[in-house]
């Protein structure tokens, strides 16, 4: 999918959603466990729910791969049904030396057909560059994560005096450019995305921290947004977990549709 695709589909839909299909198999209602795949059976029925107001759905490979080669089944599954003009991410968070990256980006551009990857972009240029081989594919680096943890390397400076998260964002746009590249920037770091937007004024921005993790989606649009949204806002358990009983699906329309209103209104303000 193309920039322009995805931007035409943010205003189609007047939302800039992203659902994070962290499906967990602890916590789906009871009522599912009877079926062959619960996990799947879950994720159509989050999916037929929200499918009208989503541009893009994520699953965390983590929920996935912890099951074994029944999870990476009911992953291929998902991935399967999730409507074509709906942008996929693998939210695996993998990079290596090279030759590995390369059968990385292979598993989840090839053997499996997802849109895009996210890559740690600490091992540097040649960990990140075999994502980028692959054409209509897009590597979201990790720029600046939601976690209390980001303070400890991305937000320090360096010997030049530039933090980290911008150096990464500097370097890597020698290696992509704002049609095959994203960064992830958590809805908790606020005003920061000032800064991340004077380094990278046209790349889309991969944001969670929405919902449960009680990141800012006024700010985050306030300081974020640019001329073709720039933004795919991400919440998991804030709308797949919104119910627990036989009505989930209901209750994930139900959340999902409120942040949708609430994106309207954003792009309305300040695009
Ligand atoms: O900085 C980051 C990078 C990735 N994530 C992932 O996004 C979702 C958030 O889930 P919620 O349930 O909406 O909190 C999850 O898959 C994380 O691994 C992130 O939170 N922050």
């Amino acid at each position: 999918m193309t920039r322009q695709e995805l931007f035409t589909n943010i205003k189609k839909k007047r939302s800039f959603l992203c659902v994070g299909l962290d499906t967990d198999i602890t916590k789906i209602p009871s009522h599912l466990h009877k079926e062959q795949d619960p996990i799947f059976e879950f994720n159509k029925q989050i999916i037929d729910a929200t499918a009208d107001v989503t541009v893009a759905y994520k699953p965390n490979i983590a929920f996935y791969e912890a099951l074994g080669p029944k999870g990476w089944e009911s992953l291929q599954k998902t991935l399967d049904y999730i409507p074509n003009d709906i942008f996929t991410i693998a939210d695996a968070k993998r990079g290596d030396i090279g030759n590995t990256s390369a059968l990385y980006a292979r598993a989840f551009f090839e053997a499996m057909s997802f849109d895009s990857i996210t890559v740690a972009p600490y091992m540097g240029r040649d960990s990140v560059k075999p994502f980028l081989q692959f054409d209509g594919k897009w590597v979201i680096l990790l720029g600046l994560t939601s976690n209390e943890g980001f303070a400890d390397f991305q937000n320090e400076p360096m010997a030049d005096g530039k933090k980290l998260f911008e150096k990464v964002i500097t370097t890597s746009q020698q290696w992509g450019s704002a049609d095959n590249m994203m960064y992830v920037v958590g809805a908790t770091r606020g005003e920061m995305f000032k800064e991340v937007r004077a380094l990278a004024p046209e790349h889309f921005l991969l944001v969670p921290g929405i919902g449960a993790q009680g990141g800012d989606l006024e700010a985050t649009c306030k300081y974020g947004m640019n001329s073709q949204c720039g933004l795919l806002v991400n919440s998991a358990r804030g709308i797949i977990y919104a119910g627990n009983g036989v009505d989930f699906a209901e209750k994930a329309k139900l959340a999902a549709t409120d942040l949708q209103q609430q994106m309207d209104e954003m792009l309305e303000k300040y695009l």
